[in-house]
């Protein structure tokens, strides 16, 4: 009988926002998937980044600004480095909790490049938030140098970059002969670096997609059984953040679709987890996607917690 295969797709809150934050978030993600991988799962781990490539974005531009010879690196580059930290961190904690474990199981980071439309209207309305919250004085200084930022109530200012949708995973083959051999993949890292295609090259965006969309579009395409998006909280609820807010336990695929119409879900944080979810159960047979947190996980895929589509 063939293996049941997951997508499992990893928010801030279990990766962290700088180094040491992520040292101690994989500590505690390791043993989750671990157990997966014991259960028979065939995984595939996708992650965030907005935090990371903002980091990476300003300490190169800071370096470029202080050293002859160095330009700052372009925004997909700094992409591609950030899903190759993540990944380090990632495929080492796992490789050695499996190994704690007596299971002896490759773990590898694909880095992983991602189609996306030079049309795409996101090119012409950044909306992602990366990186660290400024302030004032520091966002203006951004601006001058022709980056976007926002503000954003109560936290500060953050740099805004356009988050075009994923079109085709380029490197989806090596993806998918990796979970054809067992093999735990990490992949599509912060949305997977985003590329144009002009004849036979790719050229990096100056953009970060959004992960969740991308893991909707990885599910889809290595015919998983199960998306699960972890994220900070247990459930999806109807009304955020309001007194009338309400758990969703689930959710039929007319349902999402309405409340996504009727504006339940934050444009920035929910809407694309949602809106994956849809995209990937449409697409197939006996597929669920699950969006709840890391402490649920477990209990969330044998059904007992979590927002469930299916
Ligand atoms: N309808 C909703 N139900 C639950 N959480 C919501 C909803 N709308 C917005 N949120 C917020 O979305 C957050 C998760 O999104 P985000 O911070 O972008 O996640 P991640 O980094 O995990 O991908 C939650 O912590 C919650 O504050
Ligand atoms: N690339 C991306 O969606 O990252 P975040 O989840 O950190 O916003």
């Amino acid at each position: 009988m063939s293996k049941k295969r997951l997508v499992l797709s990893l928010g801030h809150k279990d990766l962290g926002t700088n180094l040491p934050e992520q040292k101690a978030a994989v500590a505690k993600t390791a043993p989750i998937i671990a157990d997966f991988v014991e259960e028979g799962w065939q995984v595939a781990v996708t992650h965030s980044n907005a935090p990371q490539v903002g980091m990476i974005h300003g300490a190169l531009s800071e370096f470029a600004a202080h050293h002859e010879g160095y330009t700052p690196s372009p925004l997909s580059v700094c992409s591609a480095m950030s899903q190759g930290y993540i990944g380090y961190d990632l495929q080492n904690g796992l490789r050695s909790e499996l190994l704690s474990r007596g299971i002896y199981k490759c773990v590898s980071t694909i880095m992983t490049e991602v189609t996306v439309d030079p049309y795409d209207e996101a090119f012409y309305q950044p909306l992602k938030t990366i990186g660290r919250f400024m302030t004032k004085e520091e966002a203006e200084a951004e601006d001058a140098k022709g980056n976007h930022t926002v503000e954003i109530p109560g936290k500060g200012y953050q740099r805004i970059v356009p988050a075009p949708n994923p079109v085709a995973i380029v490197e989806i083959d090596a993806i998918k002969a990796l979970l054809d051999a067992d093999q735990v993949v990490i992949c599509c890292g912060g949305g997977g670096v985003p590329v144009l295609e002009q004849g036979t090259t790719l050229r990096g965006a100056s953009a970060v997609i959004e992960k969740d969309l991308t893991s909707g579009l990885l599910a889809r395409e290595v015919d998983a059984d199960v998306l699960l998006i972890l994220t900070a909280v247990d459930n999806v609820t109807l009304n955020f953040g309001t007194p009338a807010e309400e758990a969703i336990s689930e959710m039929s695929i007319d349902d999402a679709k309405a409340y996504m119409e009727a504006g339940q879900f934050e444009f920035k944080s929910m809407l694309p987890k949602v809106k994956a979810a849809v995209d990937f159960v449409s697409a197939g047979k006996n597929r669920a996607a699950i969006i709840t947190s890391l402490a649920k996980a477990g209990q969330a895929l044998r059904g007992k917690a979590g927002t469930r589509i299916s």
